[in-house]
């Protein structure tokens, strides 16, 4: 912490070179497709690093990385964050033990989010990968990963993601016809929850092409 910043800028280098070094490997694999999806990690109770608006998220530098508080409000900054902040800091407000919130526009997602809006949540059951989810021990297990209508309002989204988080603990969720938001402990976890999901919903989709989908 200096006298003129309410963070440290040493923290908020570390955090920025994590989100750097982990979104690239995400956008090469097409994840993050026209400056779309943001990310974010906390740096202590009250600060959180999150992608300036607009980036290209493939090729972010460190001045593409800025401070929130968890009430989403700039840092000692003019940047503008992610339009999306408050879908980031609502979760970093309600649960200490988060530490990073990906969110991401694949393929993959933004088809099977639109496949499954109307009923609301994709059911993901007897993969091996659900262990993959922080708790789960077993492939004998599911998972009803929650689809969103998607709107330009972010504290209606908000307020309907605080909903489902009343139901108990969760690692993401999807918008329709946009992208999944996944979290976790800390970086590795979040990417470990995103990855996941990513390939539960590859599979489900292939699944549906073969016309062998009980979903
Ligand atoms: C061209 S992407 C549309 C906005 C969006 O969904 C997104 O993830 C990126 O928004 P940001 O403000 O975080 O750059
Ligand atoms: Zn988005």
């Amino acid at each position: 912490m200096t006298a003129s910043l309410p963070y440290d800028p040493q923290r908020l280098a570390r955090c920025a070179d994590e989100i750097i070094v982990n979104v690239r490997e995400l956008a090469e694999r097409g994840w993050t497709p026209a400056t779309s999806s943001n990310f974010s990690c906390r740096m202590d109770a009250t600060n959180v690093a999150i992608t300036v608006s607009g980036r290209d998220k493939g090729r972010l530098v460190a001045a593409d990385i800025m401070v929130v508080d968890v009430g989403g409000n700039p840092v000692a900054t003019t940047q503008k964050s992610s339009a999306e902040t408050l879908l980031h800091t609502q979760l970093y407000k309600r649960f200490p033990e988060i530490g990073c919130v990906l969110h991401t526009h694949s393929v993959n997602q933004t088809v099977a989010s639109r496949l499954y809006a109307a009923k609301g949540a994709i059911r993901l059951e007897g993969y091996e990968l659900l262990k993959a989810f922080a708790g789960n021990t077993t492939h004998d297990t599911l998972l009803d990963l929650p689809v969103l209508p998607n709107t330009q309002d972010m504290p209606e989204l908000a307020s309907k993601v605080e909903a489902l988080l009343d139901g108990g603990p969760m690692w993401g969720y999807l918008i329709e016809g946009h992208g999944l938001y996944a979290w976790g402990r800390d970086m590795a976890e979040a990417r470990r929850h995103l990855e996941a999901f990513e390939f539960l919903l590859a599979c489900e989709l292939e699944m549906r092409r073969l016309g062998a989908s009980s979903n």
